[in-house]
């Protein structure tokens, strides 16, 4: 048999399958999806298994044997590897990155060599030492171990490995092991109680106590948790060990991350006329198992989450798997908390903020079919699920479900693709769906498969949207306030403040970069090697390049013209918080951004404090806008609106309402109604106007106007392709060549066309230009921007296109980068 394997070596050149021998011990063990570890120019390197045969591409005596099989279950499923696929060609990305993308960090296995002692040999004999300590390590040591303890020998070891005195071997070793634990069972044929009890002296009172507390319990328990419990030391419980009367073994352990928290069990509520009629055809969908996707368009307050939860309980009554996936930042305990709710131990949560081992063993619940559900951020869409029936994508307007790193994928994307697989439905939720995803549903389902469009436009239990008071910061200057806050929120505030309500404060750090500048000659910190402003880290007084990581001290007078009127503009909370404190003594303020939330847990102890109601305001960044639920609020405050409109991003209209429109979402959500205030240097830009009156299609219609205009997503579709090299000329040479190999390819294909041509099928090359950020790193950058529209198949151009400049002769070291339907332009 043979196994066509994908090695873990990201090149281009070594981006197809490789033909390994099986060996005919694994033959029964080796699966499609299977890890393993295989010989490859001289080293041992992690691999996947995408195919076995009978039939090898090269002569098959020369054929390496697999050298390890890496797991007893492969982590990969068949449907996976076809994804994969699908993803390198999409994504222009190589199938090793594709593949590493879908499994945990945990199983990014690297070689491990190790060296024994081979033929002795006089002339090359070996430090006595080295030989001893080899030889009583059981005859292997780990190379690391030996250069960390004799450095002074590794001379001797080289000329040992050349001789064969030393012999050398590799495999795979996993990051990260399953976690045992120490556990104390009763055995299975017991003597009773009154027979084991005589069987321990009478003054050993702590094993006798020990005894009788497990009898009482009959279950295992751990041995430190029985410890904890029993105040019993683990040196009383050896003795019982020893004579039988107890059990220590080894058990495997899965970590829980959720293990400090107790869920109480919710049962589905009576659904609103509205939530049941979507929950309806999402039903229908699921019944048809034909890969549908819909997009459920409901306002904040909706009831959304009731109807995520009722369509997920009848995928599992199908006996199909559900996959849920929310925004990092929304993955808050309060959303956990819904799930296991309702449905227990069924659900794995896989997040970013969880320790690798925490995550690999939520992941295991999955594989091993533990867990039926799965939530989380993006990577949860290849949670290795055999049978999904149903895909969630909360919030999908959300820019983080596109990976900014290769392989460059959008979730959604992946979402529909795998659901096609598997005759999933995918449901796509938002209150302000992305306009690509509202463009698609709203097409007239003209095949089967197209999405279809769920409103939702009334908030349960028909409370009204808050109302929105948009003030202009412009008048509040002109009336002499100069404070960040206008006397309407000003005054809300201290409302809120008598009443004993809470307040939600945003402040849009989108755009609000933390920088430094001279206000004598406006010079600004930039990075050296970069051409982006430095960032100023307040706590440290450091500033830092976000790109690079180049950090220098935070200079006192100004390098350009020496005055001392620097201005730090630190973190913006910080300076709202201060004015807060002055503004209104005694106020109780929980500040939530970066810096606040970078410990484990600290997001999640912060919410809860704000729920219990131990502060009046919870003040913060994007974190603040999305998910929560917290009765008591009835004022949202906007510190200021447009600091995110004004970014060289087509999308930043688009941004803003949304961002606006969600954190507006979060007021009046119970009995008591609720307030927002806008604070705004534009008020009159439609994508304010619009957020105030709550009218999304209000908004669609004018920016689709724009973006029709301007020729940009949905009216067509982008490529970003960023090249970059440290020599200018070089580098415009050959990002001109490669340009011009664009056209030729789309020109041979017949789709070369301005997309204003009206032409259903046309491509357009834009650049090369320097790139907004033009040098990152040192290396010069510059882009090309493809424009398309219509069944044009616009990453295989890009990837022959490619394909001379990233191989072969004419590869001169320039750097490709490419970004399918890019989410920033930068
Ligand atoms: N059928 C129902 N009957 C009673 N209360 C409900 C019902 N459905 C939802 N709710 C309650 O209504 C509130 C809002 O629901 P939910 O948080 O699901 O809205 P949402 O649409 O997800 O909003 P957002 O987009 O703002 O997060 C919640 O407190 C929820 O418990
Ligand atoms: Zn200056
Ligand atoms: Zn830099």
């Amino acid at each position: 048999m043979i196994a066509k394997v994908i090695v873990d070596v990201p090149s281009r050149q070594t981006d197809r399958p490789f033909d390994y021998e099986v060996p005919y011990e694994m033959q029964e063990w080796l699966e499609l999806g299977s890890r393993v570890g295989v010989p490859f120019g001289g080293r041992v390197l992690q691999g996947f298994v995408i195919d076995l045969t009978e039939s090898a591409s090269v002569d098959r005596t020369r054929l390496k044997p697999i050298a390890e099989l890496l797991d007893p279950v492969p982590p990969l499923l068949p449907d996976m590897i076809e994804l994969s696929r699908w993803m390198s060609d999409k994504y222009c990305c190589s199938w090793t990155q594709a593949l590493q993308a879908m499994i945990p960090a945990a199983l990014k296995g690297k070689e491990e060599r190790q060296i024994g002692l081979g033929e002795p040999d006089e002339e090359y004999g070996l430090p006595a030492e080295l030989k001893e300590w080899i030889a009583n390590s059981g005859g292997l040591v780990k190379l690391d171990a030996l250069i960390a303890k004799y450095p002074q020998h590794l001379k001797a070891v080289k000329h040992a490995l050349a001789k064969g005195t030393l012999t050398q071997q590799s495999s795979i070793k996993d990051r990260l092991a399953v976690r045992k634990v120490l556990t104390v069972f009763l055995p299975e044929s017991r003597l009773p109680l009154e027979h084991a009890l005589e069987q321990v002296p009478a003054r050993a009172a702590k094993q006798r106590e020990a005894l009788q507390w497990m009898y009482g319990r009959e279950e295992p328990i751990a041995l430190q948790e029985l410890a904890q419990q029993t105040g019993v030391s683990s040196a009383s419980i050896k003795p019982l060990v020893e004579k039988g009367l107890l059990e220590l073994r080894e058990v495997e352990k899965e970590r829980d991350p959720y293990a400090h928290r107790q869920f109480t069990r919710t049962s589905p509520l009576p659904l609103t006329e509205g939530q049941r009629e979507v929950f309806g055809r999402i039903a229908e969908a699921l019944d048809a198992r034909q890969g549908r996707t819909m997009l459920l368009h409901g306002v904040t307050g909706s009831g959304k989450t009731e109807v995520y939860l009722q369509s997920i309980q009848y995928c599992l009554d199908q006996g199909r798997q559900a996959i849920v996936l929310v925004p990092e930042i929304s993955l808050t305990p309060q959303m956990v908390e819904r799930f296991k709710g309702r449905f227990g131990d069924a659900v794995a949560v896989l997040h970013s903020r969880l320790s690798s081992g925490e995550r690999f063993d939520e992941w295991r619940k999955i594989r091993s079919k533990k867990a039926q559900v799965a939530i989380g951020a993006r990577s949860a869409i290849f949670a290795p699920f055999e049978q999904i029936g149903l895909i969630i994508i909360d919030e999908e307007h959300e820019s983080s479900y596109k990976q900014e790193e290769s392989p460059k994928y959008h979730a959604r994307d992946v979402a529909v693709r795998r659901a096609k697989q598997h005759g999933a439905a995918v449901v796509l939720g938002s209150a302000t769906p992305s306009l690509e995803s509202f463009a698609a549903a709203s097409r007239p389902a003209a095949n089967p498969g197209a999405s279809a469009l769920l409103p939702m436009p009334y908030r349960v239990g028909g409370r009204p949207m808050p109302p929105v008071e948009v003030v202009d910061m412009r008048e509040e200057l002109r009336a002499g306030n100069r404070s960040m806050f206008s006397r309407q929120l000003h005054a809300a505030l201290q409302e809120r403040l008598e009443r004993g309500e809470q307040s939600v404060l945003l402040l849009n750090r989108r755009g609000y970069s933390t920088f430094v500048m001279c206000r004598s000659c406006g010079h600004t910190a930039a990075c050296p090697h970069c051409d982006i402003s430095l960032t100023f880290h307040q706590k440290s007084r450091v500033l830092r390049c976000h790109y690079c990581g180049h950090a220098e001290g935070a200079p006192a007078e100004c390098p350009e013209c020496g005055s001392e009127h620097i201005r730090y503009f630190g973190t913006g909370t910080q300076r709202v918080e201060e004015e807060l404190a002055k503004l209104f003594p005694g106020i109780r303020v929980i500040r939530m951004d970066v810096d606040t939330t970078s410990e484990k847990h600290a997001h999640e102890k912060l919410l809860k404090q704000f729920g219990d109601r131990q502060a009046d305001v919870l003040l913060g960044t994007q974190m603040v806008a999305k998910g929560l639920d917290f009765p008591y609020v009835t004022l949202v405050g906007v510190i200021a609106a447009d600091t995110s409109l004004h970014l060289p991003d087509f999308r930043a209209a688009e941004k803003t309402f949304q961002l606006l429109t969600q954190v507006a979402g979060r007021a009046g959500r119970h009995e008591l109604e609720g307030e927002v205030v806008i604070q705004t240097y534009t008020p009159e830009h439609y994508a304010i106007t619009t957020a105030q009156t709550h009218d999304y299609a209000a908004f669609v219609s004018e920016e689709l106007r724009h973006r029709s205009v301007m020729g940009y997503p949905p009216y067509c579709r982008l490529v970003l392709v960023t090249m970059s090299h440290e020599q200018l000329p070089l580098l415009s040479t050959v990002s001109e060549r490669f340009a011009a190999e664009l056209r030729e390819l789309a020109e041979h294909e017949g789709v070369l066309a301005p997309l204003g041509s009206g032409l259903p099928r046309a491509l357009e090359v834009l650049g090369p230009v320097a790139s907004p950020i033009a040098r990152m790193k040192d290396r010069y950058r510059f882009q090309c921007v493809i424009k398309y529209r219509g069944s044009i198949d616009a990453s295989a151009i890009v990837r022959r296109a490619l394909q001379p400049f990233t191989e072969g002769p004419q590869q001169k070291g320039i750097g490709f980068s490419v970004d399918v339907d890019p989410q920033v332009i930068l």
